[in-house]
């Protein structure tokens, strides 16, 4: 079980910042939506040139022209690109071929999706690198979660590595891991606390328990 820590309401220095704090605890670091939507994959550049022994994820969250903006992430050196669940199956065959081309591999975003376990078959048969269950800042909002919805693609994915993203903290991390999901992505669980050093930690250490 891996951990990753995504970086989404920060520039890029503060992001540069953010990773020399945590970088021991964390197995990938995520330049998230808002970042690129702010920096571009210039922000994706920036911390690999940092940190060149890091894994970088961008979250592109792609819907269409996958194979070109796969490319583009992976010129600017992403190892893991993100594409969403609810996009074409054309859109998330091109992304598959396009990172296999580069090296490099990608994480399908299952936000959104209502038929999950059927379109979780569907995609798992696509050779993706990662299913990913989430829930976004607008519905952690209403209170909802994803450990419930990573049951479900535990159930189902045959072949790709699971993951979930969304709005886990500390308190919430057990019943994640008890799960036994591939991927743990964290974000304001580990950016919005006092001591990020110390978060990141102890989060590192119930993931490797286990
Ligand atoms: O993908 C994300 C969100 O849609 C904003 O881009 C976050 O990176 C993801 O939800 C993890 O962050 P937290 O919810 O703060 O843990």
């Amino acid at each position: 079980m891996k951990l990753q820590l995504a970086l989404d309401l920060v520039g890029i220095p503060g992001a540069i910042e953010v990773v020399k704090q945590v970088e021991q605890y964390v197995d990938i670091v995520e330049i998230g939506t808002p970042i690129i939507i702010n920096e571009g994959l210039h922000a994706v550049k920036a911390l690999k040139e940092a940190f060149p022994n890091v894994t970088v994820l961008a979250d592109l969250k792609i819907m269409d022209a996958a194979g070109y903006e796969v490319m583009k992430a992976a010129e600017a050196g992403a190892d893991i690109v993100t594409i969403l669940g609810v996009a074409e199956d054309a859109s998330i065959q091109g992304a598959v071929a396009e990172a296999k081309k580069q090296g490099k591999q990608i994480l399908v975003d299952m936000i959104a999706v209502k038929n999950l376990a059927e379109r979780t078959a569907q995609i798992d048969a696509f050779g993706v690198d990662y299913i990913c269950v989430h829930t976004g800042y607008d519905l952690q909002a209403e209170g909802q979660n994803s450990f419930e919805d990573l049951r479900t693609i535990k159930s189902v994915v045959k072949n790709a590595k699971v993951a979930v993203a969304g709005g886990i903290k500390l308190a919430t991390l057990p019943e994640v891991i008890a799960v036994k999901p591939d991927l743990v992505i964290v974000g304001g669980g580990i950016t919005g606390q006092a001591d990020l050093a110390a978060a990141a930690a102890e989060m590192q250490k119930l993931i490797k328990q286990g």
